[in-house]
């Protein structure tokens, strides 16, 4: 994948998928792209292309995913391409700057991030040229601090539209989170930092004119509730050594990423699908049990072992919704 191929890749279904949203008001759509089978995986694949999904609107969540026909327990439903990732501050030397996939090599190949093929590096060409011409030494501090991995994503976007290899409208379809005026104000700060170091990196006002703060706001209100935390099941004993060590500086995640399809999964504390991430931050969507025609399919956005209060709390702060879904309804 080159850096414009790689994101050429989710560009058509993305404008397809954009069309077809201002249909969703009327109508549901079947997806008809992106999936594939996993023969060398070991997994038994649902059935190859399309997908048996379709995303409609649901009774009281929005638009959700539904199963165009019955899916068996453990089928691979699709996998998914990230739009955007970028991997946890405290791993930019052992985790491929693009695919986020963990360093085994302990040949350097760049200094400053590590890349972990020539196709990843190829990729990210396009956005790394414009990154390397600036100083992001406060802008990267500033989300140490605070703990903040979204602006990275938001600073990603930013140099993926200024190369050219992305839209300033790319997010515009996901679901924003409602913001405090706290938040915004802190978002404006990020904005300031952000737009600082590009000018001082030499680029012009008028390559630059997406870049107001209403795009930065608007883009981290659709990450907040979008963006997946990363966390790799699979890989060789030098990952898990890694991700140990990686635990132990409470630092779990390899990264985050945003995707358009699985951004589209409602949630529920007792879910039929679940999201994995075998060696790198390409989505595989499974089914958790047997799936009816038309069961609309859920994911769970946290731990679902907590209790009844806890994943409430957590899901009004993170997320903006109440959940009624028949676990918590029923008390559980
Ligand atoms: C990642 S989006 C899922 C897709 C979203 N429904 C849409 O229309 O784009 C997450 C948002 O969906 C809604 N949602 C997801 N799961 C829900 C649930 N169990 N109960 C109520 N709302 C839910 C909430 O508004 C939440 O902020």
């Amino acid at each position: 994948m080159s850096p414009i191929g790689c994101f050429r890749r989710w560009a058509s279904p993305l404008k397809k998928l954009q069309h077809k949203h201002k249909l969703l008001i009327a109508s549901s759509f079947t997806i008809t792209t992106t999936t594939t089978t996993t023969a060398d995986k070991g997994e038994k694949p649902s059935r190859p292309f399309p997908p048996p999904i379709r995303v409609s609107l649901t009774e009281s969540a929005g638009r959700g995913v539904f199963a165009t026909r019955s899916i068996g327990s453990g089928d691979l439903i699709h996998t998914a391409k990230s739009l955007l990732s970028h991997p946890s501050l405290s791993l930019l030397h052992t985790v491929c700057y693009f695919c986020l996939r963990i360093k085994t090599t302990s040949i350097s190949i760049d200094q400053a991030v590590f890349f972990c093929s020539e196709e990843c590096r190829e990729h990210s060409k396009g956005f790394y040229e414009i990154e390397k011409k600036a100083d992001w030494s406060a802008f990267d501090e500033q989300c140490r601090m605070r703990g903040l991995k979204y602006p990275l994503l938001v600073k990603r976007l930013a140099c993926m539209v200024l190369s050219g290899i992305a839209s300033s409208d790319s997010l515009d379809i996901l679901q924003p989170a409602s913001l405090s005026p706290g938040m915004i104000v802190q978002m404006e700060e990020e904005f300031g930092s952000l737009r600082y170091t590009l000018t001082k990196a030499g680029i012009m006002d008028d390559q630059m004119a997406f870049l107001t703060k209403q795009w930065y706001t608007g883009v981290l209100a659709r990450i907040r509730i979008n963006a997946f935390r990363i966390e790799l099941v699979g890989g060789s004993y030098e990952d898990l050594l890694l991700s140990a060590a990686a635990s132990v500086e409470a630092e779990a995640a390899v990264g985050n990423a945003v995707y358009m399809l699985p951004s589209f999964y409602n949630h529920d504390c007792d879910p039929n699908v679940h999201i994995v991430w075998i060696d790198n931050v390409d989505a595989r969507l499974k089914a958790l049990r047997n799936i009816e025609t038309d069961e609309e399919l859920r994911i769970c956005y946290i731990d679902a072992s907590m209790n009844h209060d806890a994943r409430q709390a957590l899901l009004f702060e993170g997320f903006g919704f109440q959940c009624n879904c028949l676990r918590c309804l029923s008390g559980d």
